[in-house]
Parts: C-alpha cells; sequence; structure tokens
C-alpha cells in the first residue's frame, strides 16, 4: 500500500503550492522534487488564489509570519477549501509570540485543514487553546506522556476535523478515531533546521497525489521522512560526514526511498488503547 502511495506521487507529478518560511523554502521546495511532485512557492497575494487552483495540496507553514504573507495564507486557504484541495498546515513556533498565536488561531478559524504537523510543543500549544475537558484527558497526564500526547492528538483531530501528526522521537498520526504510532526517524535530523517543514510539504505531495486516501497518505508520508532520516545517518557514519552532509543525504535519501526495499521492515503501529 505505501508503495502504491508513493508510486502516484511519481505518476501524478502533483503541483504543491507553499506560502512558506525564507528559512526552509529551498529545502521544502526540493524535498517536494525528490519525492517526484513539483514544488511552486509563490506568496504575493496577487497571485496566491490563481496559483492554489492549480495546484493538487496547498501547504501553509508559519516559520516566518508578516501581515501580507498572513493575508495570502488565508486567501489561498479559502480558494483552496472551495475547490476541494487539501491545504496542510505547520504552526512554527507557533508559542514564541502573540503574533504567531494570532495568525494561527484566525486561520483555524477561517480555514479548514485536512492535516495539522507540528512538534509536541506547536500541537500542545494548538490544543491548550480548544476545550481543555474535551481535549486533555486527566486520566491520560497519568500515563507515559507519549500516551498523552496520543489522547491529545486525537482529541484535537476530533475538534479541528483535520488529521493531527506530531513529530519527533516517534510520531504520532491521528484522526478522530484512528491514530498510528511511528517509530522511524534519527536523532541527527533534528542537528539540521527544517526537517518538520520538510516532512509537512512531503505530507502536502503524498495528500496532493492521493487525495481520497488523506490518514494513509499522511501515514505513508511520515515513514517514508523517518526511513529516509535512517538511511540518511546510515550514510553520514560511513563518510564520517557532519551536518552539512546529513542535509544533503536526507535529500538524497528521500529521492532515492523505495517502500519495496525497505530493509528490515516498516516500524509503525495502529494505537489501541489498554484502558
Ligand atoms: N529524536 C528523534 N528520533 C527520531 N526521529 C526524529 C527525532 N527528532 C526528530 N525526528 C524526525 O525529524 C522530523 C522532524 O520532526 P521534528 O524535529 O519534530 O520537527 P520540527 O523540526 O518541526 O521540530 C520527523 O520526521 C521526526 O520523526
Ligand atoms: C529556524 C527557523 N526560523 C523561522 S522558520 C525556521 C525553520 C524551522 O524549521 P523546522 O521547524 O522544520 O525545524
Ligand atoms: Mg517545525
Amino acid at each position: 500500500m505505501f508503495k502504491q502511495i508513493a508510486s502516484k506521487v511519481h505518476e501524478v507529478r502533483p503541483l504543491i503550492h507553499c506560502i512558506t518560511n525564507y528559512v526552509s523554502a529551498n529545502d521544502c521546495a526540493n524535498v517536494l522534487l525528490a519525492c517526484g511532485a513539483s514544488p511552486i512557492m509563490a506568496d504575493d497575494v496577487h497571485e496566491v488564489e490563481e496559483i492554489t487552483a492549480s495546484a493538487q495540496a496547498l501547504v501553509l507553514n508559519l516559520g516566518t509570519p508578516n501581515e501580507s504573507k498572513f493575508i495570502s495564507m488565508l486567501k489561498a486557504g479559502q480558494k483552496a477549501n472551495n475547490l476541494g484541495i487539501p491545504v496542510i498546515f505547520d504552526p512554527v513556533g507557533i508559542g514564541a509570540s502573540q503574533f504567531r498565536k494570532d495568525l494561527a488561531k484566525t486561520l483555524l478559524k477561517e480555514v479548514s485543514f485536512s492535516v495539522i504537523r507540528g512538534n509536541a510543543s506547536e500541537i500542545t500549544t494548538l490544543a491548550t487553546w480548544q476545550n481543555h475537558s474535551s481535549c486533555i484527558d486527566t486520566n491520560a497526564l497519568k500515563r507515559s506522556s507519549y500516551d498523552m500526547l496520543i489522547e491529545l492528538a486525537k482529541n484535537l483531530s476530533e475538534k479541528l476535523g483535520s488529521i493531527i501528526v506530531i513529530s519527533g522521537e516517534e510520531d504520532i498520526i491521528s484522526s478522530p478515531h484512528i491514530t498510528y504510532r511511528v517509530f522511524h526517524g534519527h536523532p541527527a535530523m533534528s542537528t539540521i533546521t527544517g526537517t518538520g517543514c520538510m516532512l509537512t510539504s512531503l505530507i502536502g505531495a503524498y495528500c496532493g497525489a492521493n487525495p481520497t486516501q488523506l490518514l494513509q497518505a499522511t501515514l505513508a508520508a511520515t515513514l517514508a521522512m523517518g526511513l529516509s532520516g535512517e538511511q540518511a545517518y546510515s550514510k553520514l557514519c560511513q563518510i564520517q560526514g557532519g551536518t552539512g552532509s546529513m542535509h544533503i543525504l536526507l535529500i538524497d535519501a528521500i529521492s532515492l526511498l523505495d517502500f519495496s526495499k525497505v530493509e528490515g521492515g516498516l516500524n509503525y503501529e495502529l494505537y489501541e488503547k489498554l484502558s
């Protein structure tokens, strides 16, 4: 199934419209090319609706926000919603300023997101804005922090109607009723900037090419990123490279990934609550 989802990206070559930050924009464009998609970064208000209309997915990334980029995000997001194009949101550094929080709150109100991907701190910040009693299960607080994050992802997904991805040492992918845990990746991935943004773009590509299977596409993209991180790190050790090489090796690995050739199999599971 994952092989089929990934192959579809190469077949369809979906155009992915990214309104994103200037730190990782180039990496995201290269990751999209590496997985078989076609990137377009465009954020001027005069063209975003037209570009979104010709795209198969829209990625909104809050990494370097400003007022005019925000207006563009709103317009592009609403256009995508009207046309049924999946919209993916990356709330980068959402806890860092009141400005980012206000922008994200408005986006969540005005745009319907197919997928929201962030690290644990970003998604926890989003969850605290929702109704506490339904979002944070107090029994879950007593269990391990991953159990707690899983409950939080599930509840947030139900509340917002979006697939929630919490990335990190373990990745959580949750719809309201189905939750997966992915155990791939490597700590070296967080020694370079933009790996989260790259994962969000990859999710955009996989969803854009597989719009009727958004949960499976999101899971496949998350597995693809984790596996690529592992393969990049293993090559990095062979060449005794540093973080600059890790950056390049990661993009290499995404372009070379073949799900049918994954040694050791895929390490993920459907989460089932024990209590
Ligand atoms: N300690 C880790 N072990 C394994 N994979 C990791 C680790 N930290 C990050 N990753 C991987 O790096 C990618 C980016 O995740 P993350 O670092 O959470 O995003 P962000 O850059 O937005 O904070 C994901 O594919 C995630 O699985
Ligand atoms: C460092 C930085 N500053 C603004 S956006 C950005 C990149 C963040 O990328 P990621 O969340 O993927 O590490
Ligand atoms: Mg991030």
